[in-house]
């Protein structure tokens, strides 16, 4: 009997609790449960706790972050409500509206950051201090960067940097471009804000800094192994160098040159000690990412658009000095309209500062006007030339237009935005006047790993590229990106034969990555052409094969098995390089000797080939490759193992006219015509599209969407 009683009182203390748990769901969802909501814009509550943080993360971290603003803003208007990470915030993607928080700032909203933030950039910092304290350390950043001290005390610093830094990178290496524009960016900083400049007092400099930066922007465990703790511990480190200059300099006296913001700043102002380090590491920590993207971004959104590319390079080329040693004048600074362009058209695009937070009652303000249809016709186009439009001459004035704001407003309005700008320019100036012969034909494969930090196997790969010394033939890979998820690496193989370039693609393989879920998927495997083949062959070879293919099926018979041994050999020397999503892609110099590929897999080698050289014919090579791989390449599966797009998200940018992916899936007719496909498809867009014209077929478009912070892709040519 008391078991039944005690039974029965679980029974109804459970239905008690489930009706009261979906009771708190429903009134959730009807957004009744907090009376604030009446108060608040339209919007919705979304799931308990979890509100639209899931939908507001996935979005951020896809290739496409305005997504989930985009979608609200359809269904509730420019601003709207809605429940992130356990609070309710209003999102704005209306300029006035940003533009008045803006101005607002110190009075109606804050900026707030978590208090794991201010424990690393410091709490007495320009960034995390309010009011008054935050105005005069606002207007001592301003001072010290603006325009007329630039020219002064950055210009010839900058270049310097800038030679060395780009100059200790070996042309036959494979170096990725975010390591670049990382390395350059830090020892930007290192040099302009300590004066530091002794090589390897900037290289333990550059590693500090660069371990604080990577903390500041990850999960805050402060436990060993853990980004956030090795951050803490370089801004330890960080404070006593600083302490230590601080030191040198009352004793000394102040160098005659050189002495960096540092030096400025304890000749000029009087700040107490941990005032002037937290001073510094907050200029470190906003000024480093937000340029090293800019200069990514720019590179990457230049090699998608040729015609941007070449024009760049012809305002540069015009500017290069005599002698090499010969750093730039402010007036050649001056002189680079073109490259302001394409600066604005990536700080537009690229959306590196996609976000600011406003606290004002829980309030979030956010930026999407810049890729709003309605402010910028083809808003998701890299098109520099829009900046020369006498329309967007008001908008583009970036220190007070609400459709222009990449460098925020109002109170806390960036205050090395004029740094930054000059930073870039020369960036892009010593980049691709140096780099020009490496980048001018190639499409430079950028890859993005904001997402995902680097595997072992992507390091071991990454590392066999360098090593491998290949000759007369050169491999780009490139990432096929379907509806924003990062899906397979495509390979292209440039095989030279008889001084003559052949130009394959070696198909799409192996590894999904979801960039929206953070996981890799085993995708399909396709080799479409015996490229292999030809590397392994030399033209003897080929006019033996000819002889031997006598009647077509026999032809059609061996070359499969030939393709399917081929690709056995190719899938064991590549394997591992194809699963690389973090690309080699500067400068162009991987290559891989036709003889390697036999050498390291002697068991795979389609045996048949290896034979007797015969007396040389006078067929010529090229007709005979011609013959050779029109042989219908295999047609990629389509069964479930083909990677499909696992997430919602939009698809990414990509310049379509410049880089026609259905051109390369055509059949092969000749290493000729292969050349001409590619360098005419740039060619035809200069002759055709005059300065500030804007013929769509000239114009480089962004396929889709695009734009986010946290991923750009690519074509992908199976979308076809
Ligand atoms: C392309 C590069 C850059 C972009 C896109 C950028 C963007 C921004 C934006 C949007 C803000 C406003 C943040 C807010 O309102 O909460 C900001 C603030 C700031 N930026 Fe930049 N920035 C860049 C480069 C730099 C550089 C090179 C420095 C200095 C070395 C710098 C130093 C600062 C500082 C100190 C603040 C905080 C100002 C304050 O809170 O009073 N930025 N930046």
């Amino acid at each position: 009997m008391r078991e039944n009683i005690s039974e029965t009182w679980l029974v109804l203390i459970s239905v008690i609790l489930v009706t009261a748990i979906f009771a708190k769901i429903i009134l959730f969802k009807l957004g009744k449960e907090d009376k604030r909501k009446c108060r608040l814009p339209p919007g919705r509550r979304g799931w308990p706790l979890i509100g639209d943080s899931i939908n507001w993360y996935n979005a951020v971290a896809s290739s496409h972050p305005p997504q989930f603003v985009e979608e609200m803003v359809k269904r509730y208007g420019k601003i709207f409500s809605c429940s992130l990470f356990g609070k309710w915030a209003v999102v704005s993607a209306d300029p006035s509206f940003n533009r008045f928080v803006m101005q607002n700032e110190g009075r109606l909203f804050i900026s707030s950051y978590p208090k794991s933030f201010r424990d690393l950039v410091g709490k007495n910092g320009v960034i995390t201090v309010q009011g008054e304290q935050q105005r005069k350390l606002h207007g001592i950043a301003s001072n010290m960067m603006r325009l007329e001290k630039l020219k002064f005390h950055f210009l010839n610093d900058i270049q310097k940097v800038m030679v060395q830094t780009l100059g200790n990178f070996n042309n036959n290496q494979v170096i990725l471009l975010q390591d670049v524009c990382r390395k350059v960016a830090i020892h930007l900083m290192v040099n302009q804000l300590l004066g530091v400049s002794s090589e390897s007092q900037v290289n333990e400099m550059a590693q500090l800094f660069s371990d604080f930066v990577d903390g500041c922007l990850s999960i805050p465990i402060n436990i060993p192994g853990y980004a956030y703790h090795t951050a803490m511990k370089a801004r330890e480190n960080i404070i006593s160098k600083i302490n230590k200059i601080i030191e040198e300099h009352r004793q000394n006296g102040a160098p005659t040159e050189g002495s960096g913001v540092l030096g400025r700043l304890l000749e000029e102002e009087s700040l107490p000690d941990d005032a002037v380090a937290d001073f510094i590491i907050n200029l470190l920590f906003a000024g480093n990412e937000t340029t090293t993207k800019t200069m990514l971004f720019a590179v990457y959104f230049l090699t998608q658009c040729p015609r941007a590319m070449k024009q760049l390079l012809d305002e540069h080329s015009s500017l290069r000095r005599d002698s090499a040693d010969e750093l730039l004048t402010w007036q050649d600074y001056k002189a680079m309209p073109f490259t302001q362009c394409v600066i604005d058209e990536t700080l537009r695009l690229g959306g590196i500062a996609i976000w600011l937070m406003r606290e004002a009652k829980e309030d979030v303000q956010y930026q999407a006007v810049h890729l709003d249809e309605k402010v910028y016709s083809g808003a998701l186009e890299f098109n520099p030339w829009r900046w020369m439009e006498h329309e967007n001459e008001e908008k583009r004035n970036w220190r007070s237009s609400p459709f222009y704001a990449p460098f925020g407003g109002g109170a806390r309005f960036c205050p090395g935005a004029e740094l930054a700008r000059l930073q870039i320019a020369l960036f892009l100036h010593y980049f691709v006047t140096t780099y020009r012969n490496q980048i001018q034909f190639q499409t430079l494969d950028v890859l993005f790993s904001h997402h995902f930090p680097l595997s072992k196997a992507i390091l071991q790969s990454k590392k066999r590229w360098q090593e491998e010394k290949l000759e007369n033939t050169q491999i780009s890979a490139t990432p096929k990106i379907r509806n924003g998820v990062r899906e397979k690496i495509g390979l292209t193989m440039r095989i030279l034969l008889s001084n003559e370039w052949l130009q394959r693609d070696l198909g799409f393989l192996y590894w999904v990555a979801d960039s929206s879920r953070c996981k890799r998927l085993l995708g399909s495997v396709e080799v479409t052409f015996m490229v292999e083949a030809y590397a392994a062959l030399d033209s003897d070879d080929l006019l033996y094969l000819k002889e031997q293919m006598e009647a077509e099926e026999d032809a059609e018979r061996l070359l499969r098995r030939t393709e399917k041994r081929a690709f056995a050999a190719f899938k064991i020397s590549f394997g591992l390089l194809v699963k690389l999503y973090v690309l080699p892609c500067f400068p162009f110099t991987n290559k891989y000797r036709a003889a390697s590929l036999a050498d390291s897999t002697p068991a795979s080698v389609p045996l048949a080939f290896r034979v007797e050289p015969k007396p040389k014919s006078g067929i010529r090579q090229q007709d005979l490759l011609k013959k050779v791989v029109e042989i219908k390449p295999k047609r990629p599966r389509s069964d479930g193992n083909q990677s499909t797009p696992a997430s919602q998200n939009a698809p990414v940018t990509t310049c379509k006219p410049d880089h026609d992916p259905s051109k390369e899936k055509q059949s092969f007719s000749g290493p000729k015509k292969v050349e001409e496909q590619s360098l005419s498809a740039s060619k035809k867009s200069e002759e055709h599209a005059p300065l500030g014209s804007h013929e769509t077929e000239a114009k480089p478009r962004i396929e889709n969407s695009g734009g986010g912070l946290l991923g750009l892709a690519y074509d992908s040519s199976d979308d076809e």
